[in-house]
């Protein structure tokens, strides 16, 4: 199985990672919490109550792992590309593989990662809300969590090892179709105007890395919403019973734009994100030779 894929992977990942953080610190508390009117809110409150580090906040625990996650994505994808259509990274310019191919190897490396990825995200997720500033004024409690380990064990002890899974069945949901789209999306807008059998200009990856993050971010927004809830739901035992109590709830209570939540600035942090990710990724593989 070549590695070169999960390696340029994780590189690629922790690249777009560090880029896109302070977008999702936003996204996340604008779905989870009711206390901002909207982005411009949420990032005027974040910098004066806690700095620009609050954007920053759980970001050195992503780098190490959801780096590592979308590694998994990358080498699962191209190597169930390689076993498909037996051709390597290097030989898909000259022989492109058909975009159910690509759809199903995108669908295939979401699958999979999901089980690398839902531990960690909602640990990201649930240090990502806690707004307390970092110089917190005497005899204000301190924060639920001191930190990504303090966490975990706490997730694990107090909410049991399944616990640490918790929107895991959302997530699964989320990326299994979206990555998908993903894939099929960059690789038809690479093909766009590139000849036959060439590579893609830099620029054009970056375009199409940027809009293929859009793309199944658009989709994918819903359940991301059902997602962080059901994550933050661990919190206030039995808020909720499954996804799907969680979507009927949510729209009761708060209408359809319930699902739009996040969506602006899901668009804005993925296209800089993805556009990173794929070219560094395309441009570490060809390195490589
Ligand atoms: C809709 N979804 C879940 C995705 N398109 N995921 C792939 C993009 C991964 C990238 N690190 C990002 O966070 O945008």
């Amino acid at each position: 199985m070549p590695v070169e894929e999960f390696v340029a992977g994780w590189i690629s990942g922790a690249l777009g990672l560090v880029l896109g953080h302070p977008f999702d610190t936003v996204k996340v508390r604008l779905q989870t919490q009711t206390t901002y009117r909207g982005i411009i809110d949420c990032m005027v409150k974040t910098y004066r109550h806690e700095s620009l580090l609050g954007f920053f906040k759980g970001m050195s625990f992503p780098i190490a792992s959801i780096a590592m996650v979308n590694s998994v994505l990358f080498g699962v994808y191209s190597n169930t590309l390689l076993a498909l259509t037996a051709t390597s990274h290097r030989e898909r310019r000259a022989q492109p593989p058909s975009y159910i191919h690509v759809f199903i190897a995108g669908c295939i490396g979401g699958f999979v990662q999901v089980y690398c990825l839902a531990p960690f995200d909602l640990i990201k997720v649930r240090l990502q809300n806690q707004t307390e500033p970092r110089a917190r004024p005497p005899g204000s409690p301190p924060p639920r969590y001191r930190g990504p380990v303090h966490c975990a064990v706490s997730i694990f002890q107090e909410e049991g090892p399944r616990g640490l899974f918790r929107g895991a069945w959302a997530l699964t949901l989320r990326d299994t179709p979206t990555m998908g789209i993903y894939f099929v999306t960059y690789e038809w807008l690479c093909r766009q105007s590139t000849r036959d059998g060439q590579d893609p200009s830099p620029a054009r990856v970056l375009v199409a890395g940027g809009f293929a993050g859009i793309a199944s971010w658009a989709v994918a927004t819903p359940l991301d919403v059902i997602k962080s809830r059901l994550q933050m739901a661990g919190l206030k035992r039995g808020a909720y019973r499954g996804v799907l109590d969680c979507m009927v709830s949510s729209a009761r209570q708060e209408g359809l734009g319930v699902f739009f939540r996040g969506l602006t600035i899901n668009s804005a942090r993925a296209f800089p994100v993805n556009a990173v990710t794929f070219l560094s990724y395309e441009y570490l593989l060809r390195s490589w030779g």
